[in-house]
C-alpha cells in the first residue's frame, strides 16, 4: 500500500573541524511504512555516532592541549538562584555536552569550548574528580594552581570552599583529604613534610589569615620570587600539617578571619581574594632524591558592578580594589594570550602572587563560574570570553626535583654557613633560607 508522509530528516556536514547539524523538512511521497522506519533508525544512528565522535574529538584535542602545557579551563554553570527566578529570568546558558556551553545572545546562540563543562546538576564530587590528577602532580614535585573566576554570586566560593556547613565540600577541603590520602598510600616509599600558608588579598593588602586583630594589621606580608621564579609569601606564617583534619582546622581558622559581607547579589559575598599555598616536600627513601611541590588554591573575589551590587562607602572601596586587581589579571591574561614581550605582572599584588601560575612553571586549572540566567548575560559573556583567552596560555611545568647529593649539599650549606650567620645577626631569615632552598 502507498501513502504520503511528511518527515524531518537530519543533514550533517563538516567545515574545517566545525561540525553542525541542521534539520530539513522534506515531503516524501510513496514511501512504504517499513522503509520510513528504516530511514529514521539510520538517522538516529548517524546523529548518535556524530555526537559521540564530536565528544571524542574534543576530548583528544583537550588532551593534546594539556600535553602542550596549556592552562586547563573548566566551566561550571550553577543552578538558577531564587532571586533570579523571582526576577523572572529565563535560562540563557546551557551545557551542550561535556566540553561545550551555549549562550543565547540577542544575536543568536554563541558556543564556547572548555576542557570540561559542568551543569547545575553536577555535584561537587563530579567537579573534583577531574582535579585529582593535579593533586598527584603537586605531590610529585610540580607547582599546581587551581583557581575560580566569575562574577559575584556565580558560585566561586561554593566551588572552591563548599557550602557553609560543609555538607557539600568544595575543591579546597577535598584537596586536603586527597593530599593526605596520596601521602598515606606512599608512606612506605617516601618521607613527607606538608606545610601551609593562608592569605587574603583585601583592599590591595596581603593579610596572613593565621593571625587576627592588631597582629594581622601590623604584620607585613610581601610577595617574593626565588631564583627558580617560584612565588612565596615573605612574612606570612607557614604551619606544618600532619593530617587532613589538622589542615582543615587551620583552614576553618583562616576562613573565620576572612572578609565577607552581604551585597544585593550575594548574601555572603567574599570581599577578598583567598590564597592557600600547600607545600609538599618528599624524600624518596630508596634513592634519597627530594622533590618540592606547591599546590595553590585560590578563591578570587567576584567581579561586580557597583550599581548591581548596591555597594556604598567601605563596600565601594572594596569593590573598586577587587575590580582593579581583576582588571590587572585581565591585562596579564591578554598580554600572555597575545604573546606580548612584556607581561604586566607588577601592576597588582594579585598578579604578582599568581605570576608562577600564569605563563610560569605551574600546572594550572581555572574554573570559570557562571549564572544560567539571562539577567546576568553580559557578565556571563565577559567571563566566558576571558576564560577562552586563558585557555590559550601555555605554561612550562617542570618538576622541582633534586638528587640526594644536591639535597645533602644544601643541608651542609644551611648548617655550616647560613644558620650561624642568622643567629649572629638580627635579620629576617626568610629570604636567606629561601635562597638556600632554591638552589646552590
Ligand atoms: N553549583 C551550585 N549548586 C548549588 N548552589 C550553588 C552552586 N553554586 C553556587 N551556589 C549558591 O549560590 C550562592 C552564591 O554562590 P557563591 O557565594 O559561591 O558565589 P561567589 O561567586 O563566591 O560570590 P562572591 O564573588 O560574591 O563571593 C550561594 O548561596 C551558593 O551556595
Amino acid at each position: 500500500m502507498f501513502v504520503v508522509y511528511v518527515f524531518r530528516g537530519v543533514l550533517i556536514h563538516s567545515t574545517l573541524g566545525c561540525l553542525t547539524i541542521c534539520s530539513l523538512s522534506c515531503t516524501v511521497s510513496s514511501i512504504p511504512c517499513w522503509q520510513l522506519k528504516q530511514v529514521r533508525e539510520e538517522n538516529r544512528k548517524v546523529v548518535e555516532n556524530y555526537t559521540s565522535e564530536r565528544t571524542m574529538r574534543k576530548k583528544y584535542y583537550n588532551m593534546v592541549e594539556d600535553m602542550k602545557g596549556k592552562i586547563r579551563v573548566f566551566c561550571r554553570i550553577r543552578p538558577m538562584s531564587r532571586t533570579e527566578a523571582a526576577q523572572g529570568g529565563a535560562i540563557a546558558v546551557g551545557r551542550l555536552d561535556d566540553y561545550s556551553v551555549t549562550v543565547e545572545t540577542s544575536r543568536g546562540p554563541r558556543e564556547f569550548q572548555f576542557d570540561r563543562v559542568f551543569s547545575g546538576e553536577s555535584s561537587q564530587e563530579d567537579v573534583f574528580q577531574d582535579t585529582n590528577r593535579l593533586i598527584q602532580s603537586a605531590i610529585d614535585g610540580f607547582n599546581v594552581c587551581i583557581f575560580a573566576y566569575g562574577q559575584t554570586g556565580s558560585g566561586k566560593t561554593f566551588t572552591m570552599v563548599g557550602d557553609r556547613d560543609q555538607r557539600s565540600p568544595g575543591i579546597m577541603p577535598r584537596a586536603f583529604n586527597a593530599v593526605f590520602d596520596i601521602l598515606q598510600e606512599n608512606a612506605t616509599k617516601f618521607d613527607f613534610k606538608v606545610s601551609v600558608y593562608m592569605l587574603e588579598l583585601y583592599n590591595d593588602r596581603l593579610q596572613d589569615l593565621f593571625v587576627s586583630g592588631a597582629e594581622a594589621q601590623s604584620r607585613r606580608v610581601e610577595i617574593k620570587r626565588n631564583r627558580k621564579g617560584l612565588v612565596f609569601a615573605q612574612g606570612a606564617e607557614t604551619k606544618e600539617a600532619s593530617s587532613a583534619g589538622e589542615l582543615f582546622a587551620m583552614f576553618q581558622q583562616a576562613c573565620a578571619n576572612r572578609h565577607n559581607a552581604a551585597t544585593k547579589m550575594n548574601v555572603e559575598s567574599s570581599r577578598s581574594h583567598l590564597i592557600i599555598g600547600i607545600m609538599v616536600e618528599s624524600r624518596n627513601l630508596t634513592n634519597g632524591s627530594v622533590s618540592f611541590g606547591k599546590l595553590s588554591l585560590v578563591d578570587l573575589a567576584g567581579s561586580e558592578r557597583a550599581a548591581k551590587t548596591g555597594a556604598k562607602d567601605d563596600q565601594l572601596k572594596e569593590a573598586n580594589s577587587i575590580n582593579k586587581s581583576l582588571s590587572a589579571l585581565g591585562d596579564v591574561i591578554s598580554a600572555l594570550s597575545s604573546d606580548l614581550p612584556h607581561i604586566p605582572y607588577r601592576n597588582s599584588k594579585l598578579t604578582q602572587i599568581m605570576q608562577d601560575s600564569l605563563g610560569g612553571n605551574a600546572k594550572t586549572l581555572m574554573v570559570v563560574n557562571v549564572s544560567p540566567s539571562d539577567c546576568n548575560l553580559d557578565e556571563t559573556l565577559t567571563s566566558l570570553i576571558y576564560a577562552t583567552r586563558v585557555k590559550t596560555i601555555t605554561n612550562i611545568a617542570q618538576r622541582n626535583l633534586e638528587s640526594k647529593e644536591i639535597a645533602q649539599l644544601k643541608e651542609v650549606r644551611l648548617i655550616f654557613f647560613t644558620l650561624p650567620f642568622l643567629f649572629l645577626q638580627n635579620v629576617d631569615k626568610t629570604p636567606l633560607l629561601e635562597d638556600v632552598m632554591s638552589g646552590i
